[in-house]
């Protein structure tokens, strides 16, 4: 893996979900999830972030015990799966496949369903219960629908509410915001933030990098079903390199003044020389082009976006839209 591991000496109370070589080779032969080593702290919103087929779901359902691995291990809530399976899935609420609603029932008695099905809770406090998660995905004043009549946004929000029939402490959401309108896309957003700011552990797949930089504060990147990157965000951000250009009628002798500085990775293109300052500072690099006499008409200092960095890491961008 290219960035962090696990930082050395973290308890594995401290991390909601970790695994060890997670591995799932299909019949057909197909390595769809390959030695994958995840680390979700605790209180943490991780995006799990790849393109699509880069195994995210496939890893999401192995993590949940939907499908069996072929190799390696995890913890769920600091507990082995799926040996403790029977105790440690009623904390994790998951939206994987869309939940099977009915459609002739509204909202409110599609959720008065799911929570009979479950034998652990207690009938008597069932009304509370499902007002409070109507309430909390904010789909109260629209209860008594029918689900057919739910826009995509409502139907993703209701799914949310089943997975809060009862306290999780941890969430899991493959592509939570997939397919909807921006409308809707802001509501999962905005509630998938209050229920962490609530305490919940948020894990949620997207092949949308904003939607990574908008709400996530860890960032795990898959990619033909290995784990190229794992991360905090404001971490990646700070290692992100610093790119000088300088705007010359020299370029050549510029390139071999930033060379001789050791700016990393010159590259020339037209009367543009570009180069990885490193720990360079950027006024000492004009002084010494200024001071070679080479003459400077522009120069500018950025960082890499997320963006390219991960385009670095997986040779393949990702869908900002959204
Ligand atoms: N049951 C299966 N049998 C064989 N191959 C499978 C099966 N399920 C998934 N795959 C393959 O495994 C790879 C990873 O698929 P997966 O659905 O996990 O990716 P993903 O990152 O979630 O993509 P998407 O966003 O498109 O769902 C794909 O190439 C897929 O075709």
């Amino acid at each position: 893996m290219t960035v962090l591991d696990t930082p050395p000496g973290q308890a594995p109370g401290g991390l909601a979900i970790s695994s060890q070589g997670l591995t799932k080779r299909f019949r057909s032969g197909q390595v769809a999830v390959d030695g994958v080593d995840l680390a979700v702290p605790t209180g943490s919103v991780y995006g799990f972030l790849g393109p699509n087929g880069s195994g995210k779901t496939t890893t999401i359902r192995l993590l949940l015990g939907l499908l069996r691995p072929t190799g390696g291990s995890h913890r769920i809530l600091g507990e082995a799966m799926p040996d403790r399976s029977a105790s440690v899935l009623p904390r994790v609420g998951a939206l994987v496949e869309g939940p099977a609603f009915h459609p002739y029932l509204s909202g409110v008695d599609n959720l008065r369903r799911i929570d009979a099905a479950d034998r652990t809770v207690d009938p008597a406090t069932a009304a509370a219960r499902i007002e409070v998660a109507l309430e909390r995905v904010g789909l109260a004043h629209a209860a008594g629908k029918r689900y057919r009549h739910y826009s995509l946004g409502m139907r993703q929000r209701l799914g949310i509410a089943a997975t809060l029939l009862r306290p999780r402490e941890l969430l899991v959401l493959d592509e939570p915001t997939n397919g909807l309108d921006p409308q809707g896309t802001r509501e999962v957003r905005a509630l998938l933030l209050e229920l962490a700011a609530a305490g919940t552990t948020v894990v949620l797949s997207t092949h949308l990098l904003s939607e990574v930089q908008q709400v996530c504060t860890h960032v795990g990147v898959m990619h033909r079903g290995r784990l190229v990157a794992q991360a905090p965000l404001d971490e990646l951000a700070a290692r992100s390199v610093a790119r000088a250009a300088v705007r010359t009628p020299e370029p050549a002798r510029a390139s071999q003044v930033l060379a001789g500085l050791g700016v990393a990775d010159v590259r020339v293109d037209g009367d543009a020389v570009s180069g990885d300052l490193r720990s360079l500072a950027p006024e000492a690099v004009v002084a010494a082009l200024v001071h070679a006499g080479v003459p400077v008409r522009g120069f500018e200092v950025r960082s890499a976006d997320l963006e390219e960095m991960f385009v670095e890491l997986t040779g393949e961008g990702f869908d900002v839209s959204g």
